[in-house]
């Protein structure tokens, strides 16, 4: 409710007029029986024609505004319940950006998914219902509850006995729904990150021949998340039929009763006909209440689920502004250490290197030694745990995260394509490239010639998961997206290993005369990649075992000497 009081307050004006209709809805529903059994006892009875016709326009001109609040009513529901969802969306999606993998970590990317979608659906369909009976409910109620004491005493009593068995069914229901409501969100959540992963791991699936695990697995959940569903559908379609049995068993004695009443003339037809019209109102509006009330729950558990997602507060804090600069491009990591927010042990150790404008410095590593571990601190994916990391003099906290963000390029290690055209997808690094400077990332990220022979060229659909391109295609536009920035650094993470040697080295040359200006960073496997760099650093287990340049890295780093001599024969090394 917290939740969606918050976003109701942002459309208050909608909400008022929304009060006015369900008002002005309400008495005329409730003013039009008043009428009619005044009609029966002054016109039908004593045969006023005049009276009757009368009365008969005010009925139409009261049933006309009735109708024009209905629809505005309507209006105002839909316009409200959309929005606020819109809203939720947004809200969670913004959320999300600020997340790091470790916030993610904590629901689930298919969660995320399912909170966003369907339970800000689920709110969208209890709001809309709400903002419809919410008041008028009580309002009808209340009204009709006093028109029928007043039209008969002894029949109003045979309602008010009725109504605590309603309500008591009604927790009952809300009671029972609840927790079948979260374990239906749950195995929703569940379904989608199968359905997920099936979808995309789908090659591997059937390279390892598992399809029939996986249609196991699939199936099994999808019969946990429809048994909740049954439930929840059951326990619904019994509440209705038994409310409807209250009813019925309420209009007997109500009817029996009255038979008496109007049997020894303590009551008059008319009373009875506008008694009974109220209660049809009566009644109406507990069920619409019931209808909000077993809502409830469904959409309490999509509201806690949502706002689990807005009470995160992100590990990485951005400041609004950054400190004046040095006029100068460095990067300083100072003993740095680092260990993962579920982990237990450092992954980086008390780490110190420097690399100023126009150098290259490479980092090696047998695998799991940090080298990606250490370069994502740098856009700060992570916070470093002590230490700080220094760029042009600032510690990276005390950036604006997008400024400190836009200074970088990083080539990831898995290369990541989005949906849309091979232009789009390099201008995601610069949004108003122009043409020239597309094709120039393009050339020298050697991506040119392979997506001029494409048949749409630049206009190529890259399809969903980047599919119809292959590793070492990826790669190369991917670079290119970073070079199209002009970044002050350059971060490449494993970034050629699906690359021939030969375009790898082609590579590597043209982007020597790209990055005068800038520094480069390169985490790679291949020495051959990396004997260039101005400097090498050398991690083992997280810490730092060798730093120099690859000559004096051979001689006095037994690591890199060992790696060196894994991939290059004893004539090469001899030359060094
Ligand atoms: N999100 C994470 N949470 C906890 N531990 C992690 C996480 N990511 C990586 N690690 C651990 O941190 C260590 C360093 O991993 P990292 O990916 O930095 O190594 P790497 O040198 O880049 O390896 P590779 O060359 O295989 O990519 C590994 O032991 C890894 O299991």
């Amino acid at each position: 409710m917290r939740l969606i009081l918050h976003y109701l307050k942002k459309y208050k004006l909608l909400v008022f007029i929304n009060v006015i209709s369900v008002f002005g809805f309400a008495l005329v529903e409730l003013g039009i029986p008043t009428i009619i059994a005044e009609m029966i006892d002054q016109g039908v009875l004593r045969s006023d024609e005049n009276y009757l016709i009368q009365m008969g326009l005010v009925i139409l001109l009261i049933s006309i505004i009735g109708v024009s609040m209905t629809i505005l009513l309507g209006f105002c529901c839909a316009k409200i319940s959309t929005n606020i969802t819109r809203d939720i969306r947004n809200d969670i999606f913004e959320k999300a950006q600020k997340f790091t993998a470790h916030e993610f970590n904590q629901f689930g990317i298919s969660s995320m998914i399912t909170r966003t979608n369907n339970d800000a659906f689920q709110i969208q369909m209890f709001v809309n219902v709400l903002l419809r009976t919410a008041l008028m409910t009580p309002v009808m109620f209340i009204f009709s509850f006093i028109m029928t004491a007043r039209a008969s005493l002894p029949l109003s009593g045979i309602i008010a006995a009725t109504i605590p068995f309603i309500i008591l069914g009604v927790f009952a229901v809300a009671k029972f729904s609840k927790p079948i409501s979260e374990n239906q969100q749950t195995s929703l959540d569940e379904l989608n990150r199968i359905s997920r992963e099936n979808l995309s791991g789908i090659r591997v699936i059937r390279a390892f021949d598992n399809d029939a695990y996986e249609q196991n697995r699939f199936e099994g959940t999808n019969e946990k998340f429809t048994g909740y569903s049954k439930k929840l559908f059951k326990l619904m379609s019994l509440t209705q039929p038994v409310f409807f049995l209250l009813m019925n068993i309420a209009g007997l004695c109500i009817f029996w009763v009255a038979a008496h009443l109007i049997a020894d003339g303590s009551l008059q037809v008319g009373q009875l006909v506008a008694f009974l019209d109220y209660l049809f109102h009566a009644m109406f509006s507990i069920m619409l209440f019931c209808t909000v009330f077993m809502m409830y729950p469904r959409a309490e558990v999509s509201a806690k689920r949502i706002e689990e997602v807005f009470d995160v507060d992100p590990l990485i804090k951005s400041k609004s502004e950054t400190k004046e600069a040095k006029n100068e491009t460095t990067i300083r990591f100072d003993h740095v250490t680092f260990v993962y927010p579920d982990g237990e042990e450092a992954v980086l150790k008390d780490i110190s290197f420097e690399a100023k404008k126009g150098e290259t410095i490479a980092f090696i590593g047998s695998t799991g030694s940090g080298k990606s571990t250490l370069i994502n601190l740098i856009p700060r994916f992570y916070d470093v745990s002590k230490g700080t990391i220094y760029i042009d003099g600032i510690d990276i906290r005390d950036y604006d995260v997008k400024e400190l963000r836009s200074k970088l390029g990083v080539i990831p290690q898995k290369a990541f394509l989005f949906s849309g055209s091979i232009k789009e997808n390099i201008c995601f690094g610069k949004e108003d490239a122009s043409d020239e400077e597309i094709i120039h990332a393009a050339r020298v990220a050697q991506a040119y010639d392979f997506i001029m022979e494409k048949e749409h060229g630049f206009d190529e659909e890259i399809s969903e998961g980047a599919t119809n391109v292959s590793g070492g295609q990826k790669q190369r536009l991917s670079i290119a997206r970073a070079i199209i920035r002009k970044p002050e650094i350059y971060i490449f993470d494993d970034s050629f290993s699906a690359l021939d040697f030969k375009t790898d080295a082609v590579l590597r040359h043209e982007l020597k005369k790209e990055t005068k200006e800038a520094i480069v960073m390169v985490v790679a496997q291949r020495i051959s990649s990396i004997m260039d760099a101005d400097k090498i650093v050398v991690l083992n287990e997280g810490n730092i075992v060798g730093m120099g340049t690859h000559k004096e890295l051979l001689k006095n780093c037994e690591i890199y000497h060992e790696i060196a001599l894994s991939q290059l024969s004893e004539e090469e090394l001899a030359h060094e």
